[in-house]
């Protein structure tokens, strides 16, 4: 839990910090001008962080896969993977219900840091099944294609229920 926790912590100073950043730009930002008597929202100065790591999950899925039989006391990646597929399953179960629990608590900086969690286990998930990255990038491509009602109604055996 320790790990959570520090990304707990993170996660909370980089939202408040986001916050100060926003404020911040909102004060300083050259589109606000009192002359024109009209409120003018400032451009932020800074690009979004999160435009910066596109590739993050598949980096994760190389390490997570990386750590495959390696030393359980030295990774959890490790030892969760030798714990074998249910145990990889109840955690990342585990992990989506702290999720779902932030977000009905209406708690955006703790479900930013739960959906971690959730993403991490999802990959162990992955790793212990054989699936690649890759795999659910196609498939989530190809459904860009489509609505999701049409998508839904395109599945075999759909009752439209
Ligand atoms: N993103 C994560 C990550 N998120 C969560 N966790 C771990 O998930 C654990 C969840 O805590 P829990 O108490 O619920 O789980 P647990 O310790 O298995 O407890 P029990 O099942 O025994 O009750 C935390 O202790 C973290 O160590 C993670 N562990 C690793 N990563 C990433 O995986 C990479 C490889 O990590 P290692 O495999 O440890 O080298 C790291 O660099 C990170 O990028």
């Amino acid at each position: 839990m320790t790990m959570a926790l520090a990304t707990k912590r993170t996660a909370r100073k980089t939202d408040s910090t986001g916050k100060k950043a926003a404020k911040n730009t909102a004060v300083k930002g050259t589109g606000a001008k009192k002359s024109s008597g009209k409120k003018t929202v400032a451009k932020p100065e800074v690009e979004p962080v999160v435009a910066l790591d596109a590739q993050v999950l598949d980096r994760l899925f190389d390490t997570v896969q990386s750590r495959r039989g390696t030393d359980p006391a030295l990774s959890h990646s490790a030892r969760l993977l030798s714990r074998g597929r249910k145990k990889i399953a109840q955690k990342f179960g585990e992990e989506a219900v702290e999720c779902l629990i932030e977000a009905v608590a209406g708690k955006p900086a703790e479900l930013v840091s739960e959906s971690a969690d959730v993403l991490y286990h999802l990959i162990v998930m992955w790793v212990d099944a054989g699936v690649t990255p890759q795999e659910v990038w196609a498939e989530l491509r190809r459904r860009e294609a489509m609505s999701g009602v049409e998508e839904k109604a395109s599945r075999p055996n759909n009752t439209g229920a």
